[in-house]
């Protein structure tokens, strides 16, 4: 574990280099990883760790899409491919990669299968910080433990390839065996993680559903349309709004901050722009901040997460869902979108 200093506070971070993949196979070359659900972070985390030389087996529902697609990744049924229930017994590390509200109802299942000596691992600390909704408590003798990566499976399955690694966070809930630490660490560092942070189940959850209504994804899809459609109400075009307003962010500027910070994305772009962003700026952090604060109590009192498990534990949620993204969709910000980028010239049929 090394100590880093982030910004003026030490922490605790685990790197590939002070535990390597070939430690994490030996502390996991006599268990069986059962990744139970093959949805977004499913795929990612079951694929990652099979690539890996783990012995990863996944539980899903026969008969369903999901099903097929674990078949067309490569797993093969009766062999690394199983019925929940079945995973659940032949595991000795359950990976509950259900929805959080679909965890809620096979919950149950997944307990009874939980022996002494197995571990329950999570993708986010939702299930077991808001027990008194979802009803997870897990027996006293399992060791209890997240990684959570922090972005899409996809991204997770995605920078494996590419070579690089997601970071995640790690936390440990309940150490039965005195091996969680060892335990969790080889399956984060399996599952394709560039290297961990330490945290436990309450903040990564409260941290977690912040980010993703907040800057993440909320609050960024609530500044995009405020100055789309401010900039539309004043006459300038589409092309011309959604450029100003997302394109030449993603395409332009973010990579400049991922690479090396937002000062130096600045520092790349005019003085005017520079003179303007650093005048600006504190005007939107005091507009937005009471919002940020309305929302980190609402996750803190459990709004958010019963709010999620009432909408997501429909049996029509999924419609749901969709019809509220085709909105999204069909709007003129992102119909505008999609014009643009086809116009990418990567994204143009190359001329014969
Ligand atoms: N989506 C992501 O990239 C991220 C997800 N997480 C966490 O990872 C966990 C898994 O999330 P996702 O992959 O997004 O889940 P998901 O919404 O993609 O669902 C996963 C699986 O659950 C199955 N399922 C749904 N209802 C079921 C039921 N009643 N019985 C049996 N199977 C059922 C689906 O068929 C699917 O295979 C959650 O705790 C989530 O918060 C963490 C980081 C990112
Ligand atoms: C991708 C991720 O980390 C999120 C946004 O928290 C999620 O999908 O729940
Ligand atoms: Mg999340
Ligand atoms: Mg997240």
């Amino acid at each position: 574990m090394a100590q880093l200093n982030f910004g003026g506070t030490e922490e605790n971070v685990v790197t590939r280099d002070e535990f390597p993949l070939s430690k994490a196979q030996e502390v996991l070359k006599n268990e069986v990883v059962a990744v139970i659900g093959y949805g977004v972070q499913g795929p990612g985390q079951a694929l990652n760790q099979k690539d890996n030389g783990i012995n990863v087996i996944v539980g899903q529902r026969k008969n369903s899409k999901t099903w097929d697609k674990a078949v067309a990744d490569g797993f093969v049924p009766g062999e690394t491919l199983f019925e929940i229930e079945e995973a659940l017994e032949k595991g000795t590390i359950i990976c509950y990669l259900l929805s959080d509200a679909a965890q809620i109802e096979l919950w149950p299942t997944v307990k009874k299968h939980l022996t002494p000596g197995k571990a329950l691992y999570f993708s986010h600390g939702f299930g077991i910080t808001f027990n008194e909704q979802t009803g997870i408590v897990p027996p006293a003798d399992v060791d209890v433990f997240l990684v959570a990566p922090k972005g899409s499976g996809t991204s997770l399955r995605r920078m494996f390839l590419q070579g690089r690694g997601l970071n995640s966070s790690y936390a440990i809930f309940q150490d039965a065996t005195g091996k969680a630490f060892e335990r969790v660490i080889a399956l984060g560092i399996a599952v394709g993680s560039g290297y961990l942070f330490e945290t436990d189940f309450r903040k990564e959850v409260y941290s977690d559903l912040t980010g993703e209504r907040g800057t993440l994804m909320g609050c960024i899809q609530g500044i995009f349309a405020a100055q789309f459609e401010v900039l539309r109400a004043k006459g300038h075009s589409p092309s011309e709004a959604f450029n100003e307003t997302v394109e030449e962010l993603t395409q332009s500027l973010m990579p400049l901050v991922a690479e090396n910070g937002m000062d130096w994305m600045y520092a790349n772009c005019s003085t005017t722009a520079q003179r303007g962003a650093l005048d600006w700026w504190k005007k939107f952090r005091d507009a937005t901040k009471p919002v940020f604060e309305e929302l980190y109590d609402s996750v803190a009192t459990g709004k958010e997460s019963q709010r999620s498990i009432d909408s997501n534990s429909q049996p029509d949620y999924r419609e749901k869902l969709n019809e509220e993204l085709r909105e999204l969709r069909e709007s003129e910000l992102w119909q505008a979108g999609k014009t643009v980028r086809s116009l990418r010239p990567e994204n143009q049929e190359v001329e014969a």
